[in-house]
């Protein structure tokens, strides 16, 4: 084992190289902040272990050593690896005129709509050169090609599960995200496909499991027909604990939507189920605006919350453009990616400034951002500033406070920065037209665009076939546009992060023209 990580939030970091090192090759991924002034390091609060083999890449074995170890780590938790439990065909098929028959107990006929178990996708598609190269991922120092296979999601030939005696749950924990009610209404759906008839939401997420007053709501096509018109969680959503061993054996079937939270959780529930022996597969579907999921293409959501940021940026370059010597200033959520704020200014292209949690940056001194700012009302006459919510800490007071579910409260950077801007410029004797816009919850309170509508449809509906065909502690995303199924336990290793050696930064900062701010 290597890697093993054995620090405490704000514990001191001694070494020149610091753990937070964002992309650097060997930095600690746990690490979500390193205030420079006291030296100390913030971590994310769930356990992760980096469970890779110790390879010596001067053995001819490595490669072998790798992908078996891979394989173990990426193989997906079935129910019959703990019980026994037969398969049976499929109750799935779109060909409802010409039913396929079941011939010794396998379907035959002419139709190839199912995924074989041996199906894979794979989750690195580019060789990288050198360990250089933008954005490199490498395993060895010469950065060798090693192909890491994933499982194919999609609905299987055999299910694990009579459909009749299903008694399936769906709940939507964490903050909101745009097309909750289309994945909700896509599990269900898919579940009555495969002719379940008691599918229940819990409200308020893991709260529901325990709060008396909160019932079960019944769920069926007619419930759900037109959830996907409003934004929101039609079941409730809420952050905070929940007596995860009492939740296991009410239901057949969990469906968890949530972000890494949430998969924390899911995966606790799963494992407590596997311990007692319970026929219950519990399935999580990647919620979070904030696109922080590790090894997914992204999560569903998100391209709504940028589109939906365009309008505050928008808004705030029409105000700094209007204003003599305007600044506009616009902060976005990203606790600890900054996804969504990099995506924002690239998609609008009218941002100087993009600042983000992975980025740390200075404000003051000839490097800083302030002294860019005088630059660019010197030269443009306006500028145009977009911060996520977690950039900057450490130019704030920190207060080691947490919500509910353990998330870090943050300071708020936007109106520092607001603060700052307005002082600095007031100093200098310069005239400055601040406007600071904070659309927050607007992002995430609309309904799903088209796109997210429809990966919202694919992921609820793989949600279902990945339960029936016996998997639990799995989860569904894409990968390089796959379709896929990866166990839990491997995504909520990290937060993912924006790596500042990517291209996809890179084309940012050729965006906004910013300089190196320390
Ligand atoms: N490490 C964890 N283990 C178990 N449950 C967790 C963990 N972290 C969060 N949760 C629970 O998951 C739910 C959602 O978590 P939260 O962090 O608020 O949102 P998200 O899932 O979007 O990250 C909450 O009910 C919280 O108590
Ligand atoms: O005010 P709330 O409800 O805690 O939500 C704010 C949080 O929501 C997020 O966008 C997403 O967080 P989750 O994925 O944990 O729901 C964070 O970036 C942000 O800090
Ligand atoms: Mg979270």
């Amino acid at each position: 084992m290597i890697g093993n990580i054995n620090l405490k939030n704000g514990s001191k970091i001694t070494s020149q190289k610091d753990p937070c090192c964002f992309g650097v090759p060997g930095c600690n991924p746990r690490c979500v902040r390193y205030n420079k002034k006291s030296r100390t390091c913030r971590l994310v609060t769930r356990a992760i272990s980096v469970d890779r083999p110790q390879l010596d890449f001067s053995n001819s074995d490595w490669k072998k050593q790798f992908q078996e170890d891979f394989d173990r780590r990426f193989s997906l938790p079935h129910l019959k690896d703990v019980i026994d439990v037969e398969p049976r065909p499929t109750t799935f098929s779109l060909k409802s005129r010409t039913p396929l028959e079941n011939v010794n107990g396998s379907m035959q006929g002419s139709w190839n709509g199912y995924v074989n178990d041996d199906d894979r996708a794979l989750l690195k598609v580019i060789k990288f050169a050198s360990p250089t190269s933008a954005g490199a991922d490498c395993i060895d120092p010469d950065c060798s090609w090693v192909e890491q296979w994933v499982h194919r999601a999609g609905p299987r030939k055999q299910i694990y599960f009579e459909p009749q005696y299903v008694k399936a749950g769906i709940v939507t924990c964490g903050g909101l995200c745009p097309g909750l009610n289309d994945v909700i209404r896509q599990i269900v759906l898919t579940l009555e496909k495969y002719g379940v008839k008691n599918i229940v939401g819990i409200q308020h997420g893991f709260r529901g499991f325990f709060e008396d007053h909160l019932a079960e709501v019944p769920l069926n096509r007619q419930v759900v027909q037109n959830i996907n018109l409003a934004g929101g969680s039609f079941l409730g959503v809420s952050r905070g604990g929940a007596n995860i061993s009492d939740i296991a054996r009410r239901l057949d079937m969990l469906f968890v939507l949530g972000g890494n939270g949430t998969h924390a959780g899911a995966n606790l529930i799963h494992e407590e189920c596997r311990k007692r022996k319970l026929k219950v597969s519990i399935v999580g579907v990647p919620k979070t605006i904030d696109n922080d999921i590790l090894l997914m293409d992204k999560t569903f959501g998100f391209d709504t919350a940028v589109e939906a940021a365009q309008r505050a940026i928008n808004s705030a370059y029409i105000e700094a453009h209007s204003a003599f010597h305007g600044i506009g200033l616009v902060k976005l959520m990203g606790r600890s990616s900054g996804f969504i704020t990099m995506h924002a200014s690239l998609s609008s292209g009218q941002v100087d400034i993009c600042l983000i949690p992975e980025v740390p940056f200075t404000l003051d001194g000839p490097n800083g951002v302030l002294q860019h700012l005088e630059h660019l009302i010197e030269t443009k006459g306006f500028a145009l500033i977009c911060v996520a919510e977690g950039a900057g800490q450490e130019h704030l007071q920190q207060s080691n406070a947490t919500d509910a579910s353990g998330n870090m409260i943050l300071g708020d950077i936007g109106v520092h920065l607001h603060q700052k801007i307005k002082a600095h410029f007031k100093e200098i004797g310069v005239h400055s037209d601040v406007k600071y816009i904070d659309p927050t919850y607007m992002v995430r309170a609309v309904r799903a665009n088209a796109s997210d509508a429809i990966l919202c449809t694919v992921l609820g509906q793989n949600a279902v076939h990945g339960a029936f065909a016996g998997f639990s502690g799995i989860t569904t995303g894409i990968c390089n546009t796959h379709n896929v199924y990866l166990p839990i336990s491997e995504v909520i290793k990290s937060t993912r992060f924006v790596d500042p050696n990517s291209r996809m930064w890179h084309r940012c900062l050729t965006s906004t023209g910013q300089p190196d701010f320390h």
